[in-house]
């Protein structure tokens, strides 16, 4: 690809040629003094839906008025304890130690081949490519004929794992922009089908790449023979990072998360706090382990909260009782149209 990183670090990760800034944008959004930046405007060539309609039936103009709603919300939201997860056997789930093998050798691979190299060159990749134009439920159904190979807790098609964590989502009265995030978060699994080079660079969980491999990653000896880890600047605690850089400055590995991200910041009305839950739901090292304090700040600290808030319904609504697609489809195609373009370039 010919990319190569020359001798200017540390700097700041926009500046890479493999930045996803949106279009027109400009300065560093890691600076944005609010923890809850606006939406971003919709880009001119997206048709966007003029107006939403919240969860207290009040119809909202997308982009001001669905920021105070969610900071209504987000005031309450956090502290509600869900009761969603109460009396669940928790150790049940994510449990690598008796995963099967087909799991530890996807993280091995993974964790071998996700440098900062291949980071770049995925983002730079994903920028300069148009991969396919369709509607969100038209994507959950395509998405449907593909297996996670890193996922030990799931043996179930991947629209009922999305269906199932919105619909939990949804008996908890959680909002619909959180509905709406729990029925798309994993799309960008997608990427298995438009080119990734294999599973390990579309699923599992996610990690910095550019600094020092965290040992709070699931299966951290598998890093030994990735080539950062014998660099002599990506192995260091803060790599090519600033102290509390802000998670907007760092590289995190490449898949569906980052993906579905940059898919939707330009393309949906969804709220800072649903893309938050999409980017960082993979994040396990951060969110449940408590890894990199040393690279947040203060924004990380209350996009930390929606994210938490999240993982639950991801994780245990595996256990739930499948779904039936038919019956929910007409709810959730309103819930939709209610956040996306009726069509996305994906
Ligand atoms: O195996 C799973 C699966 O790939 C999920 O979609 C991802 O979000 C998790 O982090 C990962 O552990
Ligand atoms: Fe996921
Ligand atoms: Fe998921």
């Amino acid at each position: 690809m010919g990319i190569t990183l020359d001798q200017s670090w540390p700097f700041a990760i926009e500046d890479l040629p493999g930045n996803l800034k949106s279009p027109g944008s400009s300065g560093r959004s890691g600076q944005q003094s609010s923890p809850h930046p606006p939406l971003p405007p919709p880009s001119a060539t997206t048709k966007m839906p003029s107006t939403i309609t919240s969860n207290s039936g009040r119809e909202l103009d997308v982009v001001s008025d669905a920021i105070d709603e969610v900071n209504v919300i987000r005031g309450k939201m956090w502290d509600d304890k869900s009761e969603f997860d109460e009396g669940l056997d928790k150790a049940r789930f994510r449990d690598y130690d008796a995963a099967c093998d087909r799991v530890k050798t996807f993280y091995k691979e993974q964790h071998e081949k996700q440098t900062v190299a291949f980071n770049i060159k995925a983002r730079v990749d994903f920028k300069s490519r148009k991969r396919a134009r369709m509607g969100v439920w038209e994507a959950i159904e395509l998405l449907n004929t593909l297996i996670d190979e890193s996922d030990p807790d799931t043996s179930m098609s991947q629209i009922e794992h999305l269906l199932q964590t919105a619909e939990a989502i949804r008996r908890d009265g959680k909002p619909e922009w959180m509905q709406v995030a729990g029925l798309v978060h994993d799309l960008g699994k997608l990427l298995l089908l438009f080119g990734s080079e294999g599973q390990w660079d579309v699923v599992g969980d996610t990690f910095v790449v550019g600094c020092k491999f965290s040992d709070k990653i699931i299966y951290p000896e598998t890093f030994k023979n990735n080539p950062d880890s014998n660099d002599a600047v990506y192995s260091t605690e803060y790599g090519i990072y600033k102290p509390h850089c802000g998670l907007d400055n760092v590289m995190l590995s490449w898949g569906h998360d980052e993906y579905l991200y940059n898919v939707f910041k330009d393309q949906s009305s969804l709220p800072a706090e649903a893309l938050a839950m999409i980017r960082y739901h993979s994040f396990y090292p951060w969110h449940r382990e408590g890894a990199y304090a040393h690279l947040t700040n203060d924004k990380d600290k209350e996009i930390l909260k929606a994210v938490q808030a999240f993982n639950p319904y991801d994780l245990y609504s595996k256990s739930d009782k499948p779904c039936d697609v038919d019956v929910l489809r007409p709810y959730y195609q309103g819930l939709i149209a209610k956040f996306f373009p009726s069509v996305l370039d994906w």
